[in-house]
């Protein structure tokens, strides 16, 4: 695309979740502001598999869907994991699969103490997720916005299992929370998602952006920083792959996602200098972009059902003939919980932590209505997945080369510490004694291992689920915390040592919260709109 204006007020770069909320929020607010918002990827708004939620499934392998592989993971027998994010207008918002959580009020209330600024704290930032929001739930005015342009939802659902799972769950012990978005999970929820009357809700399309010169398929190579005479560094302007040059009278705003905002940082001289000498970049500042890399692992448990021919689930022919099984994700309940007081010990006496540092929220056990190890799902099967929420595993993301177009080199360290694989495996052992439960024995003949995998049992020893840890975990594409609050940008979402230049996206969230990362960061870019304006 020509680009006919060189200059504006502000440059937003990504034009995904987080970019589309900035933008749009800053132009409606002054709509005096010339704003561009620069996206790599092509505007896809309306294509259905961006739109429709079974179509959705067919993003994997094409251009929309970057999917980025870590480095070998030494917690996981060296496999190299798939991390998916979206390359396109409404980036990751327009490909994700729409669970809308929000976490626990005590993971932002952590974040405001280390950085010691309220504004992160739950209280004050719970305007800003009402903000983001228009809830098709319960009348809550203290906890939900009802006229946001994200329309949210758990109704329409219908499935078979859905009675049959949760008296599962409740027989386990489990309390019933009516609604997990309101600064407090812990229970058993109805699913909450940003599928909405059987259409994706995404901030490409549902933060109007008339008015916001918005560039697609305009990939960012760097921002450019020039010094004063005083030494006073400050972002004037980018430089698209293309070799064209943008200029920014007020401010560079960063979005690029947790994968690729420290890759733009560090192509512009900004991280640490070992690493920027590496691929003979220029130092500006010294900021230790691309550390602190976290995400939350899971691992997927199938157990078979004993009367496939009901049509219980995806693949069957009675099931597939419903229409409303595919208006969003076919699952229902969600477990939010903290792992045992007892396995929390065991973790101490290994790694010297105190069995006292415990967290409202460690996992989720999600359940979906679907199996595939066997190829095509034929309704014969089911799938569980323990989530890890709160894992103190932290990773990097570095530089491949110093071209913007190349893949960055992504190492979570997933499960490298003893606290986050005993976290997983009290979810598996969770599962696996949920399901000897009367209710679960009466519809599912028990867990159906891919194969080369011995099947668990609650009898399988740890030794036994850890070598299925090592070899199935995987991820739910939550990357953040490479441009950490605190240590690279200041609470006001400024990159440190550089004028004009701002990072609003998942890289900004210093540690991990317990949610699927959308409604947070919608909450975190309605609030910096705010802040900027
Ligand atoms: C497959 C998948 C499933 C997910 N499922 C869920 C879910 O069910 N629930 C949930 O809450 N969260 C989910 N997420 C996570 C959630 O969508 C992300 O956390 C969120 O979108 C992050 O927002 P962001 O603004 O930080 O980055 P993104 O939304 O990823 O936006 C980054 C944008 O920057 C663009 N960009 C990158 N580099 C450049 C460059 N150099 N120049 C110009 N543009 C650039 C990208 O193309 C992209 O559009 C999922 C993510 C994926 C990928």
């Amino acid at each position: 695309m020509a680009i006919e204006e060189k200059t504006f007020d502000y440059l937003i770069v990504g034009g995904g979740l987080a970019g589309c909320v900035v933008a749009s929020r800053l132009r409606q607010a002054r709509p005096e502001l010339s704003i561009a918002l620069l996206e790599a990827g092509p505007d896809e708004s309306h294509n259905e598999k961006v739109l429709k939620p079974a179509a959705a499934r067919s993003l994997g392998g094409t251009a929309l869907l970057s999917q980025y592989k870590t480095t070998p993971q030494a917690h996981l027998d060296s496999r190299q994991i798939d991390i998916y994010g979206g390359r396109l207008l409404g980036g990751s918002s327009a490909t994700n699969y729409g669970a809308w959580t929000r976490g626990h009020a005590e993971d932002y209330d952590t974040w405001a103490r280390l950085v010691g600024d309220e504004k992160w704290s739950y209280r004050e930032l719970l305007p800003y997720f009402k903000r983001s929001e228009h809830y098709h739930g319960p009348s809550d005015d203290s906890q939900h916005g009802y006229q946001g342009p994200i329309h949210t939802s758990s109704g329409g659902r219908n499935y078979p299992l859905q009675d049959i799972i949760k008296d599962i769950y409740k027989d386990a012990g489990f309390l019933m929370n009516s609604d997990m978005n309101t600064g407090d999970p812990v229970g058993i929820s109805r699913l909450v998602e940003s599928w909405y009357q059987g259409e994706r809700q995404h901030a490409g399309i549902c933060y109007p952006l008339q008015g916001v010169s918005v560039l697609t398929n305009n990939p960012v190579h760097k921002i450019i920083i020039v010094a004063d005479n005083t030494g006073t560094r400050s972002a004037t302007a980018v430089k698209l792959t293309g070799g064209q040059i943008l200029h920014a009278k007020q401010e560079v705003i960063v979005c690029c996602g947790a994968l690729r905002t420290p890759q733009l940082l560090m192509l512009s001289g900004i991280g640490p200098a070992s690493e920027l000498a590496k691929h003979n970049i220029d130092q500006q500042v010294d900021l230790p972009v691309g550390m602190n890399l976290h995400d939350h692992p899971t691992i997927p448990l199938t157990f078979k059902l004993r009367y496939p021919e009901r049509g219980l689930a995806v693949g069957s022919p009675k099931f597939m003939s419903k229409p409303d099984h595919f208006t969003g994700n076919p699952m229902d309940w969600f477990i939010t919980a903290a792992v045992a007081a007892t396995d929390l010990g065991k973790v101490a006496k290994i790694d010297g932590s105190s069995p006292e540092e415990r967290r409202p929220v460690d996992f989720e056990i999600t359940c979906l209505y679907t199996g595939s190890q066997f190829g095509a799902p034929d309704g014969s099967y089911i799938t569980f997945g323990v989530v890890c929420l709160s894992p103190t595993s932290r990773g990097t993301v570095t530089l491949q080369s110093n071209n913007a177009e190349d893949i960055p080199v992504i190492d979570p360290q997933y499960l490298s510490t003893e606290r986050d694989r005993t976290i997983i495996c009290s979810g598996i052992r969770l599962i696996l004694r949920m399901m000897e439960s009367p209710t679960a024995k009466e519809h599912f003949v028990g867990e159906a291992p891919s194969e080369g995998f011995s099947q668990l049992t609650p009898t399988s020893t740890d030794a036994e689920i850890d070598s299925r840890i090592r070899s199935s975990t995987n991820c739910v594409h939550h990357p953040a915390g490479t441009a950490s609050m605190g240590r690279v940008v200041d609470s006001e979402c400024r990159v440190k040592g550089v004028n004009g230049l701002r990072v609003v996206d998942a890289s900004i969230v210093p540690a991990p919260i317990c949610a699927h990362m959308q409604a947070p960061v919608y909450g975190i870019a309605e609030r910096a709109a705010d802040m900027i304006l």
